[in-house]
């Protein structure tokens, strides 16, 4: 608005060259006594007359077209802030008991949906808490993932590790962690349980939240821990940033969540969670720790994680289907 009142008051003012005066349209003529051009004939002192008549004028000609100026400028100005807007939906230093935004759930999503009695959700949308998982819970799950990665990782930005079949990025390929020796160090069954008690926990919120039966939906894969950096990519699963719709992009999905490990602009800087709504608006979820993010994994839910600049990023992608037969089971070691 400031730019705006900038621009109008340092418009410069017409230098209007009188030769009428405004007032009952009579001739003003120069003063022949002060004209360096006393001896100039009588024809150059007669007044030009408009080609098409005097110029249209109206009461308060000037504040009127200033005012169509200004409502034009604000028209623009309105118009452009709809389109292309980000609106942070939940902040890094934000906490939330839940946050939820609702939209029309997509057409092919709904008809996916009809063939499994009591799995349609009220409404589509998103949801965020931030008291649904403790710190120390969260911190068990970081240990988790850290200690696994740590027998291999991807060679470019994006490694997961599926905690359900053991399956972990390393290099370009996936390795079976529980394969290896080494695993019978780093997990122990107290910390399954704590995994199981969170997964829990989400799939209770999943339900509550979209209103349907917690026995109507079952945890499906692929159920996995990421791990996300500015390493260039090597492989199409290292480009986590490209935009995609879950249930397209994992064959089983109908509710996504994801519970965040670690914070954005402490941890790592990029990394936030877009949602690429309509009019191009995005709508952010900057992850922070023991945040749990959740979504109907439909067209309505088209989103993209951003690159990364620094740091590492770490999540928990928790995801249920309504059909039975997609199901898998809890993890154990
Ligand atoms: O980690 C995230 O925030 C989202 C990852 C994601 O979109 C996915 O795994 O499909
Ligand atoms: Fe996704």
């Amino acid at each position: 608005m400031y730019i705006i009142y900038k621009i109008i008051i340092s418009m410069p003012k017409k230098q209007v060259k009188k030769t009428y005066c405004q007032h009952n349209n009579k001739e003003i003529l120069p003063d022949k006594s002060t004209s360096n051009n006393a001896n100039h004939n009588d024809r150059e002192n007669v007044p030009i007359q408009p080609k098409f008549g005097p110029a249209l004028s109206f009461p308060y000609q000037k504040i009127w077209s200033r005012c169509i100026l200004i409502s034009g400028l604000f028209l623009i100005v309105w118009f452009n802030s709809k389109q292309g807007k980000e609106i942070i939906f939940a902040k890094q230093h934000d906490t939330f008991l839940s946050r939820s935004q609702h939209l029309q759930c997509a057409p092919d999503y709904t008809n996916e949906l009809k063939i499994y009695p009591g799995c349609l959700p009220e409404k589509c949308g998103r949801i965020v808490t931030d008291n649904l998982i403790s710190s120390q819970e969260t911190d068990t799950l970081l240990q988790i993932a850290k200690n696994a990665m740590n027998l291999g990782g991807s060679d470019g930005g994006a490694t997961i590790f599926d905690l359900h079949t053991g399956a972990l990025s390393k290099g370009t390929k996936f390795i079976n962690v529980y394969a290896l020796k080494q695993a019978s160090s780093i997990f122990n069954s107290t910390d399954f349980n704590i995994y199981k008690i969170i997964k829990t926990k989400i799939h209770h919120a999943v339900a509550h939240h979209f209103g349907v039966d917690a026995d109507k939906i079952f945890l499906t894969k692929p159920t996995f821990f990421s791990r996300m950096t500015n390493t260039p990519a090597k492989t199409i699963h290292d480009k986590y940033w490209l935009p995609h719709i879950d249930k397209n992009t994992y064959e089983h999905f109908h509710y996504t969540s994801l519970l965040y490990l670690n914070d954005f602009g402490r941890d790592f800087d990029g990394g936030r969670f877009i949602f690429i709504d309509k009019n191009n608006v995005n709508t952010t979820i900057e992850p922070r720790k023991g945040r749990v993010s959740i979504f109907t994994s439909g067209a309505e839910n088209l989103h993209l994680v951003e690159r990364v600049n620094t740091g590492t990023r770490y999540a928990l992608t928790v995801s249920f289907t309504c059909n039975i037969n997609a199901s898998i089971s809890d993890p154990s070691y």
